[in-house]
């Protein structure tokens, strides 16, 4: 990951800044219930007080990236003020009661704001320097025996990890979510997209071909004189008119098949289980649906539809090229009718 914010799409700025603010608060949260057991378990104010300063750190720089946005800066703050503290708490406990496993919450630290790159290079040295530390430590006669502040450092240190990647993981999967969602949905209409429209319907033809579905028809929609529309109330009023009828083809078939926009002017409609004949009184009554519907724009909408079903002996293509002829002659032929494949 480059680190400038021209490389960061909406999407990923914005899984960043969910990563940055939850890893923030599990470190105000872990620090000043860690000081907290310094003062009333251990009495050990020294510890207590550096708790203490990190979940003012912490909460500082939560409210710095709130009110400024600095999404890198902060990350980098707050990746230095983790290591700092860790450091710090391992060199203050002196190689007793397993201080050095606070070591392992960094990583994840440091993958998830700085990226792969970055996070890789901190993480080796890091590891570097625990390997160093722990050979003069092993040098050194320490006391065997695992005491309660041994405990709870392998208890917390579990439980920042489990947060870490719990909170990893759920913005990771909505942000996946959200892409998903995203690279199949039209902008301008909210409908489903090209991309969609044609894995369903190829997912439909292969359905055809094994049995599991006995007939399906696609259907291509077309706003009537469009360009006039476009030209008279110009390209702005042209966008509403589109999202206009993509609210009606919605409206309309809600419940009974899978509406997308084409491409342009034009909407895709399929109809699972339709036979031709089916799907032509279908659209028949779509099309007088659209022309029946006031318009906020003062002019009649009217649409044209061709319609083809899909075979399973021949390409999804054809089906298009099919579909597509019929509403040819439906324009040829006065506008604002249905026509089939096969008239
Ligand atoms: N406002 C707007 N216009 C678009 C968009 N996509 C395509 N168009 C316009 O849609 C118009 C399509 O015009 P034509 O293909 O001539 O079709 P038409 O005027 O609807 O005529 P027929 O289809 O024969 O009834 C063109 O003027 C395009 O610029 C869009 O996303 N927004």
């Amino acid at each position: 990951m480059t680190h400038s914010l021209l490389t960061y799409t909406d999407q990923s700025a914005h899984h960043q800044s969910q990563l940055l603010r939850a890893v923030l608060k599990i470190i105000a949260l872990f620090s000043v219930i860690i000081g907290s057991i310094n003062v009333f378990v251990f009495a050990s104010y020294d510890t207590a007080l550096f708790n203490y300063v990190s979940f003012a750190v912490a909460s500082g720089l939560l409210l710095y990236f709130r009110n400024h946005r600095q999404l890198i800066l902060t990350s980098w703050l707050a990746c230095a003020a983790v290591i700092f503290n860790v450091m710090v708490f391992i060199h203050l406990a002196n190689g007793q009661n397993y201080a050095i496993l606070w070591v392992m919450i960094i990583p994840p630290i440091v993958f998830f704001l700085l990226g792969r790159k970055l996070g890789a290079w901190i993480t080796g040295l890091l590891f570097l320097y625990v390997i160093a530390f722990m050979a003069i430590q092993i040098q050194q006669p320490m006391p065997r025996a695992l005491g309660l502040g041994a405990l709870l450092n392998i208890i917390e240190v579990c439980v920042a990890l489990w947060f870490l990647f719990r909170f990893y993981e759920g913005s990771r999967e909505s942000a996946y979510r959200e892409l998903e969602i995203q690279s199949v949905t039209d902008k301008l209409t909210g409908l489903y997209n090209r991309i969609k429209l044609d894995s369903v319907v190829a997912m439909q033809h292969r359905q055809l071909g094994t049995g599991q579905v006995s007939h399906s028809t696609v259907v291509i929609a077309d706003i009537d004189n469009f360009k006039a529309i476009n030209d008279s109330l110009g390209h702005i009023k042209g966008d509403e008119v589109l999202r206009h009828a993509a609210q009606l083809l919605r409206d309309f078939t809600r419940n009974d098949g899978l509406v997308g926009r084409w491409g342009g002017e034009e909407f895709m409609l399929i109809l699972p289980g339709y036979t031709l004949e089916q799907a032509k009184l279908y659209s028949e009554r779509l099309r007088q649906y659209i022309a029946d519907n006031e318009t906020a724009f003062g002019q009649t909408l009217t649409m044209s539809f061709g319609v083809a079903a899909l075979h399973p002996k021949k390409s999804f293509e054809h089906t298009f090229i099919e579909a597509d002829r019929a509403l040819y002659r439906a324009k040829e032929e006065g506008r604002n009718c249905v026509r089939v494949s096969n008239d």
